[in-house]
C-alpha cells in the first residue's frame, strides 16, 4: 500500500484560498498512492487562534469541496488533515476529513483533546466524543489529531475498534518536537500498528513548525522521515506486518486492566 504525506507549509503569508488550490494540485500529483494524508488545519494555521471563528467552514464548504474533487481527480483514499468545522449552532470543531477515491465524504472525526489548556483551540473549539475508524480495502485507520498523540488511550480504544494504521495529522511545534517523534514511534510499538504522522512546516502565528513527519512501522522502525520544509514523504508499506508483528510478539493479548476476561 503506497502512503503519500503532504507535510504542508502553513505560513501567514498565503492566502487560505491560495493554499487550498495548491494543496488540492499536491493530492492531484500523488494519482498512484492508495492514502493521500494533509496536516492538521492546515487550510487557517493550528496557532492561529483568530482564525479558527473566521475560517471555519461548514462540511461541504470550500476546502472540504475542493478536497473531494482532488481526491476523486487521484483516484485516492484522501485523509484530508482536519478544518476548523463551523456547524449550524455555531460551535466550531476541529474536524478530519476521510474522502474515498470517489470524491465522498466516508468519514468524519472531531477532535477529543483540544489543545490550549485555558486558551486557544480548549476555549474556542467544542470537543469531540467519537472514536473513529474507517476501513480501507488494504487497512483500517483509527483516526487521532496532534495532541490526542499525548493519550494512549484513545489510541487502545482506536486498536480495540479494529485499527491497524493509526493516522494522526499535527500542528505541532518546533519546540516540542523531540515529544513528536518520541510519541509518534511509541504509539507504533504499544499498538503494534503502522503511524502516519503528517505535521505542518513553516512558520504561522509566531510558531515554527515542527515539520518532521513521520511514518513508523508496527515494530516502531522509522520507515520515512520528513526534514523541517514543505515535503512529500511516500513510502511503500507491507500492511501484512500489523499482523506477523502482533502474532509473533503477542504483547496485546497480554493486557491486564481494562480487558474483560470470561470467568
Ligand atoms: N495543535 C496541537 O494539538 C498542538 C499540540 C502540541 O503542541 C503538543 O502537544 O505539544
Amino acid at each position: 500500500m503506497r502512503v503519500s504525506l503532504i507535510q504542508t507549509d502553513v505560513g501567514d503569508a498565503e492566502p487560505t484560498a491560495a493554499r487550498r488550490s495548491r494543496v488540492a494540485r499536491l493530492v492531484r500529483e500523488q494519482r498512484g498512492s492508495d492514502l493521500v494524508v494533509l496536516p492538521e488545519l492546515w487550510h487557517v494555521g493550528a496557532f492561529a487562534y483568530e482564525s479558527f471563528a473566521t475560517g471555519a467552514e461548514a462540511l461541504d464548504g470550500p476546502t472540504a469541496e475542493a478536497m473531494a474533487e482532488a481526491a476523486r481527480d487521484a483516484r485516492v483514499w484522501l485523509h484530508a488533515g482536519s478544518i476548523a468545522e463551523l456547524t449550524p449552532s455555531g460551535t466550531v470543531f476541529n474536524t478530519s476529513l476521510v474522502f474515498s477515491p470517489e470524491g465522498e465524504l466516508v468519514r468524519t472525526y472531531r477532535k477529543i483533546h483540544r489543545f490550549g489548556f485555558d486558551q486557544g483551540e480548549a476555549v474556542l473549539m467544542g470537543a469531540g466524543t467519537e472514536v473513529v475508524t474507517v476501513p480501507l480495502p488494504d487497512t483500517t485507520l483509527g483516526l487521532a489529531t496532534c495532541y490526542d498523540l499525548r493519550f494512549p488511550e484513545l489510541f487502545r480504544a482506536l486498536v480495540d475498534a479494529g485499527a491497524q494504521t493509526l493516522v494522526i495529522p499535527a500542528g505541532w511545534p518546533e519546540r516540542r518536537r523531540g515529544h513528536w517523534t518520541l510519541l509518534a514511534r511509541a504509539r507504533a510499538v504499544e499498538n503494534q500498528s503502522y503511524v502516519l504522522a503528517c505535521g505542518t512546516a513553516g512558520t504561522h502565528a509566531n510558531v515554527p513548525q515542527a515539520g518532521h513527519s513521520l511514518i513508523v512501522d508496527p515494530w516502531g522502525e522509522t520507515v520515512a522521515e520528513a526534514g523541517a520544509g514543505e515535503e512529500i514523504l511516500t513510502a511503500d508499506l507491507d500492511m501484512t506486518k500489523v499482523a506477523k508483528t502482533r502474532e509473533v510478539f503477542p504483547a496485546l493479548k497480554d493486557r491486564v486492566l481494562g480487558v474483560e476476561r470470561d470467568g
